[in-house]
């Protein structure tokens, strides 16, 4: 059963007199301002909630406050104001030693360099979570066997990390944190240092491998596209405040301000869209009763498209119930893809006849 992870009112400042900052802070003091005086603002009042199963991503840019944050989560960092609860159990007040415990126990972390012993085999170094917690060496490597396993790894376990790949390698970093059977994974920039398309593989296996074993899992990067193909949740920071938290959908349609929106530019469109984003909900209630193909509110946009292209009116939405609960026009489709919600212009022009061929040009 998986966990639930709870930031509350997070702060962390270093520098001097951290507890004034956070005052100041409180009364709309910004980094910039605290900066002056020498003391840096590096999470400033984070608060979300992180539900069993879910991945939740957090996005920004370098110095952003990410990795403070996610240092916070797991207790290697205090707060200086704020409250991190994990299960129930507030961290911020445990001991070091229960602080420990829970940490070999119930929490995983993936770094970005994949942190990897080279005298260890793969076996071993997969096994190492569970050596840190005592478990006996029998069990301990039949349970990193079946990560390795689960990781794509089978038949590797007697290799040297330095005969992996990269992507091999951070496969190993990933079944290290599994075999410990943690609930909560803590990834940070875990597949930033590989190329492009290993990078992919490993998104795709992670999405996998989370249908399977639904972990909670707090996912670092500074990757919009990676944000939006793994997290069901992103939370956008800018200078040490998050400044939206919503799906992948929310973020590209509904950007909290301009610095969120000028982040989705990049982004490929298609592959986020679903039905509900682009559907209009005004409905005259008798659309779908023509019997054409009709669309459910998560169908991709590329599903949506084709659909459209085979039914000669807008295409009709119907909920698990079968229910209609929106349409979407064809304009409606193209508007959304290059983001573009207005109606179109007029033209005097009689329909479907090309008046005059405009040049373009000098
Ligand atoms: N131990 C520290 N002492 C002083 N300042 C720190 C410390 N750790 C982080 N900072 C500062 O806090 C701010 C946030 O840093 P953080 O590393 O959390 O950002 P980030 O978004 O993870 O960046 P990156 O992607 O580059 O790792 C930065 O200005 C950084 O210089």
């Amino acid at each position: 059963m998986s966990s639930r992870l709870q930031a509350e009112h997070l702060y962390k400042v270093f520098g001097r007199r951290p507890e004034k900052a956070v005052e100041r802070l409180h009364k709309g003091g910004d980094r910039e301002e605290l900066r002056a005086d020498g003391t840096t603002a590096a999470v400033i009042d984070a608060s979300f909630t992180v539900e069993p199963g879910q991945t939740f991503v957090v996005m920004g840019l370098s110095g952003s406050g990410k990795s403070t944050l996610l240092r916070m989560l797991n207790g290697l960092l205090e707060p200086t104001a704020g409250q991190v609860l994990f299960d129930g159990q507030d961290l911020t007040a445990l001991s070091d030693r229960e602080l420990r415990e829970v940490r070999s126990k119930k929490i995983s972390m993936v770094f970005q360099h994949f942190a990897l012993f080279p005298h260890r085999s793969v076996l071993e170094n997969a096994a190492y979570g569970l050596e840190v917690q005592g478990v006996p060496r029998a069990e301990r490597e039949m349970r990193a066997a079946d990560a390795l396993a689960m990781c794509g790894l089978g038949g590797w376990e007697k290799s040297w990390p330095d005969e992996l790949s990269g992507g091999m390698q951070q496969r190993v970093g990933l079944a290290r944190a599994l075999a410990t059977d943690a609930d909560l994974l803590l990834m940070d920039e875990s597949f930033s240092a590989l190329d492009p398309l290993i990078r992919r593989d490993m998104q795709d296996q992670l999405i996998e491998l989370q249908k399977k074993l639904k972990k909670t899992i707090v996912f670092i990067t500074h990757d919009l596209n990676e944000a939006m193909r793994l997290g069901d949740r992103i939370a956008v920071m800018r200078d040490g405040r998050i400044v939206q938290i919503g799906t992948a959908e929310d973020i590209l349609v509904r950007p909290a301000n301009d610095y969120v929106a000028s982040f989705t530019k990049d982004v490929d469109r298609s592959r986020v869209l679903t039905a509900e984003a682009v559907m209009d909900t005004n409905l005259r209630g008798d659309e779908a009763d023509c019997g054409c193909e009709t669309a459910r509110p998560d169908s991709s946009f590329v599903d949506l498209c084709a659909i459209s292209a085979r039914v000669p009116h807008s295409v009709a939405v119907l909920d698990k119930k079968q229910k209609l609960v929106g349409v979407v026009p064809r304009q409606r489709l193209i508007g959304f893809l290059g983001d573009e919600q207005g109606e179109p212009r007029p033209c005097d022009a009689p329909r479907d006849k090309v008046v005059k061929v405009v040049k373009t040009g000098a």
